[in-house]
C-alpha cells in the first residue's frame, strides 16, 4: 500500500512539473514575441507597412505576407524576390544609406513636415507585379508583369519649353553614367501628351483594358521600351552604389561597366500641355524625379515665336501679334459657345463669333486667303488691359470640362488657331504649377530653377540637378564632345560647351520683340507671376524675378 501511496506522489509530482514547464514555454514565447514587435513594428517611416490596393490579389498577398519597405517591393512576388535578392539587396542598401544620409541632413522640422504630406510622394504603391525575365508579358488574367530597373527613369525634365532644356540635356548625355538611349527618343519622348493620347489609349481599349491598375501596367510597359531596360538590368548586376565608382575618361560614353546607370526624359510640353499629366506620371513612374525650369513668360514666348516661324516656313506671315491675338481670341470664342461670358472677360476685344471680317474691320490688316485667318495690321497695337473687367482668365479657362464642345477643345487646346502650338496659355505659370502641386512637392520630388541662374551658370544648374537626383558628379568639367554634334543630339543647340554659354548670335532675329507687345504681355502675365509667389515663396517674387 504504501508502495502505491509512494507512486501516487510521485506521479502527482510529475505532473506539476509538466504544467509548470508547459507554463514556462508560454510565458517565454509571449516575451520572445513582444520583444521581436517591438524591434520590427515600430521602425523608421521608410519601414512602415504601406496599404495596398486589393485589385491586384498577388500584389496583396505580398502586402500580407511581407512587410514592403519600398514601392518597388511591390514590383515582386515571394518567388521572384528571391530569385532576384542580391541585386535588390545591393539596392536597398544603397537606399537605406542614402536615406540615412538625408536624415542626417534635412532638418527634424522638415521632415516632420514631409510625414504629414498626404501627397502620392515615394510611397506610393503601385500596381504591377514585377516579373523576372525582361520579356514583358502581358497576361490573359488581366495583369501585367513588367521588368523594370528601379528609378528608370532617374528623372524627367518636364519644361518650360524654351527654357534651355536642350543645352542641359546636352550635359546630361555626355555624363558618364547617363545610359545613352535610343535616338528616336533622346531628344523628346513625349510618352505622357501626345503617345498617351493618340496611341496609349487607343491600346487601353483594343486590349479590353478597364481597370484603371491595368492600364497603369500597360502604360508602364510601353514608357519602358524607351528605355534600354536589358543594359540597366544587366547593369544593375554589378552596380557599386556604395562608392559612386564613376569613369574617369573624360571622352565620355565609354561607360565603366562597373558604375550604375541613370537614365532620364525630357519633353518641355509635359508641364503646360494638360493637368493630368502629373498624375499620369505619378501614377506610372512614381519613383521619377521632376525638374521644372521657369523663365520669364514673355521670353519664353517669344522664343517659342521665333522658333515656329523657323520650323513652319507657312507661318513667316504671321507677327507675333497675330499669334496672341488669334490665340485669345479663338480662346475667347470657344469659351463664349461654351459659356454665357461677354466680351469684357477676355483680355483681346471679341466681337461676338470669330468672325474674320469683324477682327479685319475692328484692327485692320488683310484676309489670308489660304488660311481664311485675318493678318492683323503691322501697326496694331496690343490693347491696355485696363479696359477689360476679368483679367486674369480664369484656370477653368484652360480645359473645359469634358460634357462640353470636345471638337473646340481638341482645337484650342493644344494648338492654335493657326495651327501651331499654343504660344501665349503656356505662359501662365501659375495654373499649371497648382496641376503639379497636387502631386509633386517642391525640393523632394520636384526640383524648381530659374532660368536666369541656368543662364548665369549653366554647370552649375547642371550639378544641382545631380545633386538633387543623387547622381554623381562627372569626375571632370565636360569639354565639347563628338556627342554634341547635330546627328546627336539635334539642330537646336545655341550652346558653347566649351564656355559654357549661349551663343549670342544665334539668339538675333528679324523680328524683334516690340516694346508696346511687351508692355501688353506684361500686364497680361502680371496676376499669373503674383500668383507664383504665393505658390512658390518669396524667392519668386516679382520684384526678385525682375519678370
Ligand atoms: N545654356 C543655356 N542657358 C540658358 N538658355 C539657353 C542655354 N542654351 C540655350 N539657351 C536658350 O534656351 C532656349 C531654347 O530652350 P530649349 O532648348 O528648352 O527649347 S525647346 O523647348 O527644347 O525647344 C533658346 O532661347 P532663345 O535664344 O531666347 O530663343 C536658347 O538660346
Amino acid at each position: 500500500m504504501a508502495v502505491i501511496k509512494g507512486m501516487n506522489v510521485v506521479s502527482m509530482s510529475i505532473k506539476k512539473l509538466a504544467f509548470i514547464l508547459v507554463l514556462i514555454a508560454i510565458f517565454t514565447n509571449i516575451i520572445l514575441l513582444l520583444f521581436y514587435n517591438h524591434h520590427h513594428g515600430d521602425g523608421d517611416d521608410a519601414n512602415d507597412v504601406i496599404s495596398v490596393s486589393t485589385i491586384d490579389d498577388g500584389i496583396s498577398k505580398i502586402a500580407s505576407e511581407t512587410v514592403i519597405t519600398s514601392p518597388s517591393d511591390l514590383f515582386r512576388t515571394s518567388k521572384q524576390k528571391q530569385h532576384k535578392r542580391p541585386i535588390r539587396n545591393h539596392i536597398m542598401t544603397m537606399e537605406h544609406q542614402q536615406k540615412q544620409k538625408q536624415k542626417q541632413t534635412i532638418p527634424q522640422q522638415k521632415q516632420k513636415q514631409r510625414r504629414k504630406s498626404t501627397k502620392t510622394s515615394s510611397s506610393t504603391t503601385h500596381p504591377c507585379s514585377y516579373g523576372s525575365s525582361s520579356s514583358n508579358i502581358y497576361s490573359e488574367n488581366n495583369r501585367t508583369k513588367v521588368t523594370i530597373p528601379i528609378k528608370t527613369p532617374t528623372f524627367i525634365l518636364i519644361g518650360v519649353q524654351k527654357s534651355g532644356t536642350t543645352a542641359l540635356l546636352t550635359h546630361f548625355s555626355n555624363h558618364p553614367q547617363m545610359l545613352q538611349t535610343k535616338r528616336k527618343f533622346r531628344r523628346e519622348a513625349h510618352f505622357f501628351d501626345t503617345s498617351w493620347q493618340t496611341k496609349v489609349v487607343k491600346e487601353f481599349s483594343k486590349l479590353g483594358l478597364k481597370q484603371a491598375n491595368d492600364k497603369h501596367c500597360f502604360a508602364l510597359e510601353q514608357y519602358m521600351k524607351l528605355f534600354e531596360i536589358d543594359t540597366i538590368l544587366a547593369n544593375s548586376e554589378t552596380l557599386d552604389h556604395t562608392t559612386h565608382t564613376t569613369n574617369t575618361n573624360t571622352n565620355t560614353n565609354h561607360h565603366d561597366e562597373k558604375s550604375p546607370l541613370y537614365t532620364f526624359e525630357k519633353t518641355p510640353s509635359y508641364f503646360s500641355s494638360n493637368p493630368e499629366i502629373p498624375k499620369r506620371i505619378k501614377q506610372i513612374v512614381p519613383w521619377s524625379k521632376t525638374i521644372l525650369i521657369l523663365r520669364n513668360p514673355i521670353d519664353r514666348l517669344y522664343s517659342q515665336y521665333k522658333m515656329t516661324i523657323k520650323d513652319v516656313y507657312n507661318l513667316r506671315k504671321y507677327s507675333l501679334e497675330d499669334m496672341i491675338y488669334h490665340e485669345l481670341k479663338a480662346m475667347g470664342t470657344t469659351q463664349l459657345n461654351m459659356t454665357s461670358l461677354n466680351e469684357n472677360q477676355l483680355p483681346i476685344p471679341i466681337n461676338g463669333t470669330y468672325d474674320s471680317n469683324a477682327i479685319l474691320s475692328s484692327v485692320g490688316g488683310e484676309q489670308d486667303l489660304d488660311a481664311g485667318i485675318p493678318i492683323i495690321a503691322s501697326d496694331y497695337k496690343m490693347p491696355s488691359l485696363l479696359n477689360f473687367q476679368n483679367h486674369p482668365i480664369p484656370s477653368n479657362y484652360w480645359i473645359p470640362n469634358k460634357q462640353q464642345n470636345n471638337a473646340a477643345i481638341n482645337k484650342y487646346s493644344d494648338k492654335g488657331p493657326l495651327g501651331h502650338q499654343i504660344l501665349i496659355r503656356k505662359g501662365l505659370y501659375s495654373i499649371q504649377l497648382k496641376w503639379w502641386l497636387k502631386h509633386y512637392t517642391v525640393d523632394d520630388d520636384l526640383l524648381i530653377i530659374n532660368y536666369d541662374d541656368l543662364l548665369h551658370d549653366t554647370y552649375d544648374v547642371y550639378l544641382r540637378i545631380l545633386d538633387f537626383v543623387n547622381i554623381p558628379h562627372p569626375p571632370n568639367k565636360l569639354q565639347n564632345s563628338s556627342n554634341t554634334n547635330s546627328s546627336n543630339i539635334g539642330d537646336t543647340i545655341n550652346y558653347d560647351m566649351n564656355n559654357h554659354k549661349v551663343r549670342e548670335d544665334q539668339r538675333k532675329s528679324d523680328r524683334p520683340l516690340k516694346n508696346e507687345t511687351r508692355r501688353y504681355l506684361s500686364e497680361f502675365y502680371k496676376p499669373y507671376n503674383m500668383e507664383l509667389e504665393k505658390l512658390l515663396g518669396p524667392k519668386w517674387s516679382l520684384d526678385k524675378l525682375n519678370w
